[in-house]
């Protein structure tokens, strides 16, 4: 069985109110394979009114999903995330075709993506309100908590499936209904996903999926219905803004888990081995490709040519090619256009003053890979410190005092993740508290985990995914005045 085997025919199709609906040769597009270019197999495309219809079912099936009991959507969850853990070998091979990933870091992926099932499986029952005594006596002050209602998902293209798990998971749990609009670029993963679901027992209408090469003006049509009551998406910050902006008319909530450029501080007290070792975590999880990729490695002056030399050489001996192929580390970016523009940012920083430790190019050849590189002395202004790189490139600069390495830190408008790497714990302290950031990791590369509450600040969006937080994100609170009696 390869990954593709997990989609049936029918399941390369929409998913509206239970139904699979296949669509003709003329309303499908292609998914590529990012290794060669390559067509892997197409999927129906919907078009605004399939999206509507998705939405009518997700809103038929809203009162009485609400009304199931806790346990019962819990162990929904609790089934699907067993039968995921059964074929985590198919759905890693499957993401790895249209992602490029490889599939040991797919599998990783899947086992990350999951656990957002089992988090929510066991948060669905412990949904609660309060009881106080009003401050003044007399009255009682009473809440409840409700489901907030049909949902729209936009999921991204980097992480097919736990981008999906970590909103489908909390929405399932609270009793909200969806429509899941998956990336363009890799819907099969999520529609393997949705199979899974359906035979876990989520009844029909709760999770409906439209794959859709009409992103805009399907996510237009949908929040421009009040039936819809909340958007939670995972993307750029000018995508971001723009369904921001399309939720004022309908006040619909939302959360937004928009871009990064996470520093990753090194200091002079600092393992340095260890911070090399978290440095490539930091970067290379997901080729760079990830909203919590260290974007500026921000390295105390007395340090910085050993780190450098140290990074240069395990990111120099890493292996890049096809995502399937046994001993490859590397896989392909997502398309050309990625590469092109990892390219110019690595271009403008050596015309800026860089110097290329390792790597610095795209190799020759087919598909979209890029080689891991490492450039040091790079100006702090240039673009490539400015912006999200989205790609295996670790640009070095170096600080004096622990002042501006905060200061420069936080001189960006993004403020999702942040690393640092020092023994002092006073220094730790200090830095939790100083830095800009929704997510703050110390001496560690990888702060994602599903039972933490993920997301941003400033231009890096609003909300919180995973842990006790991200249930609340699919709850409203009704408060009740009693008398006393
Ligand atoms: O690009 C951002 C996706 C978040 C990945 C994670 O959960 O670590």
């Amino acid at each position: 069985m390869t990954g593709l085997d997990l989609l049936s025919p029918h399941q390369r199709g929409l998913l509206i109110g239970g139904a699979w609906r296949e669509a003709d040769e003329d309303r499908r597009f292609d998914v590529l394979d990012p290794a060669d270019g390559s067509v892997l197999t197409d999927v129906a495309d919907a078009s605004v009114a399939d999206a509507v219809e998705a939405l009518d079912a997700a809103v038929a099936a809203q009162a009485d999903w609400a009304r199931t009991a806790p346990r019962e959507r819990g162990e929904i969850l609790r089934t699907a995330f067993g039968l995921i853990a059964d074929r985590a070998d198919d759905f890693a091979e499957l993401m790895s075709l249209e992602m490029g990933k490889t599939v040991a870091e797919a599998k990783g992926e899947v086992a990350y993506g999951n656990e957002f099932f089992r988090w929510y499986a066991e948060e669905a029952v412990r949904i609660h309100g309060r009881w106080m005594q009003a401050p003044a006596g007399g009255s009682r002050l009473l809440t409840i908590k409700k489901p907030v209602g049909p949902c729209l998902f936009i999921t991204p293209w980097n992480f097919p499936l736990a981008m999906g798990t970590r909103k489908i998971g909390p929405a399932i749990a609270a009793g909200c209904t969806m429509v899941v609009k998956p990336a363009e670029l890799t819907p099969l993963t999520m529609l393997a996903l949705a199979g899974v679901l359906e035979e876990a027992g989520l009844p029909a209408g709760v999770l409906n999926v439209v794959p859709t090469t009409r992103a805009a003006e399907v996510s237009r049509a949908l929040q421009g219905d009040d039936r819809l009551r909340k958007v939670s998406f995972t993307g750029s910050t000018a995508v971001g803004k723009v369904l921001v902006r399309q939720s004022a008319d309908q006040l619909q909530r939302v959360s937004m888990e928009l871009g990064g450029n996470a520093p990753f501080l090194v200091f002079e007290d600092a393992d340095v081995d260890a911070a090399v070792a978290g440095a490539m975590v930091a970067k290379m999880r997901n080729m760079g490709e990830a909203c919590t990729a260290a974007n500026r490695f921000l390295v105390h002056s007395s340090v910085a040519a050993e780190f450098a030399e140290k990074l240069g050489a395990r990111m120099g001996a890493l292996r890049v090619g096809r995502g399937q192929d046994d001993g490859v580390d590397v896989g392909p970016l997502i398309d050309e256009k990625a590469v092109e523009s990892v390219g110019q940012l690595v271009t403008d920083a050596v015309h800026d003053g860089a110097t290329v430790v390792t790597g610095g190019s795209a190799p020759d050849g087919p598909g979209y890979f890029f080689t891991p590189t490492v450039l040091l002395d790079v100006p702090a202004d240039s673009a490539i410190n400015v912006q999200e790189i989205f790609g295996p490139v670790a640009p070095i600069t170096t600080f004096e005092t622990e002042e501006e390495a905060v200061a420069r830190a936080n001189d960006t408008e993004y403020g999702l993740a942040s690393y640092a790497y020092t023994r002092d714990l006073s220094r730790t302290i200090r830095l939790a508290e100083s830095l800009d950031y929704g997510m703050v990791g110390i001496n560690t590369g990888l702060i994602s985990n599903p039972a933490a509450p993920f997301g941003g600040v400033k231009a890096s969006g609003f909300g919180r995914e995973g842990g006790f937080e991200g249930i609340e994100e699919y709850l409203e609170t009704t408060y009740v005045a009693l008398p006393a009696g």
